[in-house]
Formats: structure tokens, sequence, C-alpha cells
């Protein structure tokens, strides 16, 4: 190609012969010296020679040529071959780098991810951590103001007794003064005294001597003219025996209020509602109060009167109620009951109505009322033990919210104090009694110590209403508050279009619904009567009445929903 065209190379044989001619032909014949053997070469010289001269040499050389190019196809064609897996190599390596860059970048975007989740982690544990420490220090600085206040107190009172002593000594002193005074003086005084009470006695003896003299005489002049009187006899008879009566009955009186005045006295502070009678409502209802104190009064036979509950648990009241008047006729040891479920659906109501018809007295006291008495809680429950041992009928002790103040002494955070009223609580009602009786109502009865559950013998859960007794809550409010309210001056609500179905509709629309709410729900159908000219409570306003009062409850739903997470991300973080 670059030998300029078809021209042949300087040095390239023309023929076979040339081809075959040594370059250096042996100039001495048959040389042994390096045992090379010239003759097979001159034979093929010979036959070069031979071809060149024959006719079939061309075609010999050209086929050689022919041959030679096929041969540089061949070769052009492997090189391209060759050029081909190269790129194909280079391909492939390219496609797996990209491979690798990929998953390098896996890798990193994996690595990112952990180091995220782990600074978070750190992050929230850094936040627990001071939670934690915060709490702490709040408790320290809880304690040390406990203790400034407990040394203050000390010193307080201290100094109250030091000031006590001071005056009393002082007192002594000025009373020892005083009287040395007095004496010194009297003595100086001795015979002007002794003169003056001579004088004095003598002036007095007069006086009543001319005092009897003229007593006698008007009252002999008086006795007379009165005994001659049958009529002024008479009426001085009666004056008598009505001074009498009144001092008789003036004494026993006080001695009623007296006994009053000491148990309203004694009442404990936690006892928040109670049926022991008080001075104050004595001297408000005294004829109803001393019919009370005598169980004069007309007493409640149906425990569950305007309490509206399930067959079932109907039942199992009613049982109940039976058996716990029984047990006080009896003087048999009372049973501690736990009444668990939802707020609103008539625990309170059915306890108090329980102690009414067993003939008890009953005392409200709520658990969250313990635990701000700190560490007087131990004395306030003391005292509330014994005065319901001096309770002549028996005493029905209730504790509502019970949960708050008998948590579980293993799981739940309480306090110092609270563990040691609950101690004092476990420890009195730790026997039976035959003088109080302790229902417990919780909406959460799991969280109660394990020592409070052993002290349940029987569990009653109440239920929210079904559609049946919705139906008859409702009635029975509509009667209450629109029809029939209470009191003579409660003016009566008049309804317009309202009738069974739409009764009907309002008990499906209150699914859900609390007795409480459905008590609520009739309350507010009486204010919007009251709103009206002539009380009048109209089909809408029944309707919108509802409408308002569910908004209200799916409102109050769901801020009990947030307040219910809040609490649990608090637990979890601690
Ligand atoms: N079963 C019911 N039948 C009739 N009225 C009821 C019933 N349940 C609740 N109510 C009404 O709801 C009011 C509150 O009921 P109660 O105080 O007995 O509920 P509770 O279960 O003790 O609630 P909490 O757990 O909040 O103390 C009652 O005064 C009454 O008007």
């Amino acid at each position: 190609m670059f030998g300029g065209g078809g021209r042949k190379r300087r040095d390239e044989p023309q023929s076979l012969s040339q081809a075959m001619q040594p370059e250096n032909p042996p100039t001495g014949g048959r040389s042994n010296v390096t045992g090379f053997d010239p003759e097979g070469l001159e034979r093929a010289a010979k036959a070069a020679r031979d071809l060149d001269n024959s006719r079939n040499a061309q075609a010999a050389i050209e086929l050689i040529k022919t041959q030679e190019t096929t041969k540089q196809h061949e070769a052009a064609a492997k090189r391209a071959e060759m050029d081909a897996y190269a790129q194909q190599m280079r391909a492939q390596n390219i496609e797996k780098e990209a491979d690798e860059a990929r998953k390098t970048l896996d890798a990193q975007t994996q690595h990112d991810k952990h180091r995220m989740e782990y600074q978070d982690q750190l992050e929230r544990k850094r936040q627990v951590d001071m939670l934690n420490a915060q709490k702490y220090m709040q408790e320290e600085q809880l304690k040390k103001q406990e203790e400034i206040a407990a040394r203050q107190e000390e010193m307080r009172r201290k100094t109250a007794e030091y000031e006590a002593e001071l005056r009393t000594k002082t007192e002594i002193a000025k009373a020892r003064a005083e009287t040395e005074g007095r004496i010194a003086q009297e003595r100086q005084n001795h015979d002007l005294i002794l003169e003056k009470v001579r004088l004095e006695a003598k002036e007095h003896r007069d006086t009543v001597l001319q005092a009897i003299t003229d007593g006698g005489k008007i009252l002999g002049e008086g006795l007379s003219s009165y005994l001659e009187d049958t009529e002024k006899l008479r009426n001085t008879a009666l004056t008598i025996t009505g001074i009498a009566v009144g001092v008789y009955t003036a004494r026993t009186s006080i001695g009623v209020a007296g006994r009053f005045v000491e148990a309203r006295l004694g009442k404990p502070s936690l006892v928040r509602e109670t049926s022991r009678l008080s001075a104050g409502q004595f001297l408000r209802q005294p004829l109803a109060s001393t019919q009370r104190l005598f169980g004069m009064g007309r007493k409640e036979t149906d425990a569950l009167k305007g309490i509206v509950l399930e067959n079932n648990l109907d039942t199992q009241l009613r049982k109940i109620a039976v058996s716990t008047a029984n047990t006080k006729k009896n003087r048999a040891p009372f049973r501690h009951l736990l009444l668990h479920g939802p707020p609103g659906t008539g625990k309170t109501m059915f306890a108090r109505s329980l102690a009414e018809c067993s003939g008890l007295d009953y005392a409200i006291l709520t658990g969250g009322d313990i635990a701000p008495l700190g560490r007087d809680a131990v004395t306030e429950l003391h005292k509330l033990f014994d005065w319901a041992k001096t309770s002549r009928k028996g005493l029905l002790v209730f504790v509502d919210e019970a949960d708050a103040f008998l948590q579980s002494r293993e799981t739940a955070r309480i306090s110092e104090d609270q563990r040691n009223a609950l101690n004092a609580f476990l420890f009195r009602t730790g026997t039976e009694s035959d003088q109080f009786m302790v229902v417990y109502a919780s909406n959460q009865p799991s969280q109660f110590d394990e020592a409070v559950m052993d002290r349940v013998d029987e569990m009653v859960e109440f239920r929210l209403p079904g559609e049946d007794e919705r139906r008859a809550m409702i009635a029975l409010y509509i009667e209450k508050y629109l029809l029939n309210p209470p009191g003579r001056l409660t003016k009566k609500v008049t309804t317009e279009n309202i009738a069974d179905a739409e009764i009907e509709r309002v008990v499906k629309e209150t699914e859900g619904f609390s007795g409480r709410a459905i008590s609520k729900l009739a309350i507010a159908w009486q204010a919007a009567a009251y709103g009206t000219e002539g009380a009048v409570l109209d089909r809408d306003t029944f309707f919108t009445t509802v409408e308002h009062h569910k908004k209200s409850m799916l409102t109050k739903e769901e801020w009990l929903k947030h307040a219910a997470e809040r609490a649990q991300l608090l637990a979890q973080d601690r």
C-alpha cells in the first residue's frame, strides 16, 4: 500500500528460483565444517528454477498473492471482531461501574438513614433525660421547700412555746407582785376596812329588818286579797305549769342540738356529702330532721327507683339491696362492692339509693380529694373511719373515682404520702365490719391495687344504656323536667308536635349517650322551652337541641382522645 501501487519491493524475489537462491552460496563445494549440507538447497533452487521456467509459475504466484490477500482480509475481520469484542467489554464495564455506583449510593443513603435514626434516638433520649432531670430537680426542690417549711414550723412552734413560757412567767410574776401589793395595802388599811365593814353590816342589817317589816305588811295584805280571788289562783297555776313545760322542752332541745353540733363538728373533711344529720340541717328542717333521727319518715323501699338499667343488672342490684338490708338487720359483716363503668351511668345514684333502702347512712368521698391532703391524708382517713364507727345506723362509705386514690403501689408512680394514705385505708378496711360498708366506684378499676381488689366482695358493671334503656330514660326525664317538673312553682312545659315517632328518632340519635347526658338533654329541652313565651317546646327546637348535644359530645370525645394520646406519649417518654 505504501510501496507505490503494485510496484514490487527492491529485495522482493522476482521468481521462485530467485527466492530459493542462497544469499551467500557456499564457495568451496560441499563443506562439512559447519555440518550444513547445501545439496538440499541446491535441489530446491533447481526446482525453483524449473518452476520459473514452468508455464504455471505466474499462476502459482497469483495464487499465493490471492491467498495472502485472503489472509489479510481474515486478519482484518479478526481485528474488527476483536474491536467489537473490546467495545462490548467496554460497555459491560460501564454498566458494571454504574451498578457499583448505584450500590454505593444505596449504601450511602442507608447509612445516612441509620445515622439520622440514631441521632433521633439520641435526641429523644436526651429529652427524656432532660425531663427526668427536671422532674428530679422539681422533686428535690419540693423536698427542700418541705424541709424549710418544716424547719420554719418547728421554729415557729418553739418561738410560740418560748413566748408562752415567758408570758406565763410574766403573768405569775405580775400576779405575785399584785397579790403582795394588795396584801401590803390590805394590812395597811386593815383598821379602816374593819370599821367600814362594821358600818356596812349595820346598815345592811337595818335595811333588811326594815324590808322584812314592810314586806310582811304588804305580803299579809296581798296574800289575803289573793287568796280571796279564785281567778288569780287559777291563772297562777297555769303560768307555773307553762313555765315548767317550757324549761323541760328547752333542756331537751338543747341536749339534742348539742348532740348534732357535736356530730357536725366531728364530720371529717374528706366527706363531701352525707345523710347523717348536721346542725345546720337540723336548724333548717327541724321537723324532717327529727323524723329522720328517730326513723319516723317514709322509708324508700325500691332501691332502683328512678334508675333505669338493663334487666340483668337490675336483678343483680336488687339482690344486693335485699342482702344489704338483711345484713344490717342481722348485724352481720357488710360486703364491700365495686361499681365500675363509664361516667354518668348511675353508680352514685345506686349507692345512695342502696344506703337509703337498707336503712344505712351514707357518706360520699372522692378519691381525688386524698392526694392534695399530703401527709394529713392518713389522719383524715383515720378520722373518717372513727366517725363511721359512731354511726348508729351503720354507714355506707361511697368512694367515688376510687382509682385516683387506690392505684397499684407496684405500677403507678405514687408519692410517699399517697402510699401511706393507701396503707392506712387498707389497714382500716382489712377486717370485716358490721359498722360500715365500702362501695368503690371507678371508671378504670384495672388500676386498683391488688390489696384493694382483695377487699372487694362483689363487682357490678354499669354500661352505657342500650336502646330500650334510652327510651325509658327519655320518657322518665321528659316526665320529670317537662311534663311534671318537681316543685309547686316550677312551670310545666307544653310540647308541640312531639309524639312517639319523634321520641323514637331521639332514641336512635342518642346512641352512646350516658344516663347523665340524657338527663342533661332533658334539662336543655326545659331551658329551651322556658326561653319562649308560655314555655312551649316545638318539634324543631326538640331536634336542634339533640343535634347541639351530639356535637358537644363529639367535641368532648375528641378532646378526651387527644388528652389520652398525650398521656400515653408522656408515659412512653418516661
Ligand atoms: N341508669 C340511670 N338511670 C337514670 N338516670 C341516670 C342513670 N345513670 C345516670 N343517670 C343520671 O345521671 C346523673 C349522674 O349519675 P351518677 O352520678 O349516678 O353517675 P356515676 O356513674 O356515678 O358517674 P361518675 O362516674 O361520673 O361519678 C344522675 O343524677 C341521673 O340524673
